[in-house]
């Protein structure tokens, strides 16, 4: 489902170049748990913002489901994004203005979507994730882990092909990580989508399908 050959990405900043990506090579299967690990400042982060198509690498190629993604022009990968893509972020992204049920309907509207069209989505995924009783709540009224369980009904939305996520954990305890985990773990498993996700703690390797392990920007082992 996801080819990577020979990705590499260099960050300039004035004279200054930060190899981030040194040239990795990799497939994920349909249907794959994967966690992304590794020390801090590895590349782990920019793997998969090359991944999502929320960034353009320096070189290599990227395809996702035979479609040569690191070759569509902006608008293309905006709309590939908004079809096929979902995201989950450390610092959940919610608008604090709108209501839980909104924020969840905002890929649906995107995609222009019938409104009420959309808002049954997302009831539908906030029911999923356990939140079917917070429906017109606001986000501050939430807890740090409902609010990621927000963020992730939101990336489900649309039911996108695809999921990443960059440390959803980092902000929360371990028991609200477990939650998190595990309804990653139910939604790949129900909804038999691929999900690719960011950590750097060792303990969250059991919930995962597979690891791609990077070290100073090249892959540095891949296990089962
Ligand atoms: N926008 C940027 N501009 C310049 N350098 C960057 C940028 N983003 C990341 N880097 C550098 O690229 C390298 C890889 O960073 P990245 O954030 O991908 O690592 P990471 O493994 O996700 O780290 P962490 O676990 O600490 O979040 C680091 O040396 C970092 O300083």
């Amino acid at each position: 489902m996801i080819r990577v050959t020979d990705l590499k990405k260099i960050y300039r900043m004035g004279l200054v170049e930060v190899a981030a990506l040194k040239g990795v090579s990799f497939n994920i299967e349909k249907g794959e748990f994967v966690g992304i690990m590794g020390p801090s400042g590895s590349g782990k982060s920019t793997l998969l913002h090359q991944l999502g198509l929320l960034d353009t690498p320096s070189s290599g190629r990227i395809f996702i489901d035979d479609i040569e993604v690191t070759r569509l022009d902006d608008e293309a990968r905006t709309r590939f994004r908004l079809m096929h893509l979902g995201y989950v972020f450390q610092d959940y992204a919610l608008v604090s203005e709108l209501n839980v049920k909104e924020n969840v309907a905002i890929p649906a509207i995107t995609q222009g979507r019938i409104l009420s069209e959309c808002y049954v989505a997302a009831t539908e995924m906030l029911e999923k994730v356990g939140l079917g009783n917070r429906l017109d709540h606001l986000v501050y009224e939430l807890s740090g882990g409902e609010q990621q369980r927000v963020s992730i009904a939101r990336a489900l939305v649309n039911k996108p092909a695809i999921v990443f996520a960059d440390e959803p954990c980092a902000n929360l305890d371990t028991e609200n990580s477990r939650t998190i985990l595990e309804l990653f773990r139910s939604v790949n498993r129900d909804l038999g989508q691929t999900i690719v996700m960011v950590s750097h703690e060792l303990w969250h390797q059991e919930y995962f399908d597979r690891i791609i392990f990077i070290q100073d920007g090249l892959l540095e082992k891949e296990r089962i």
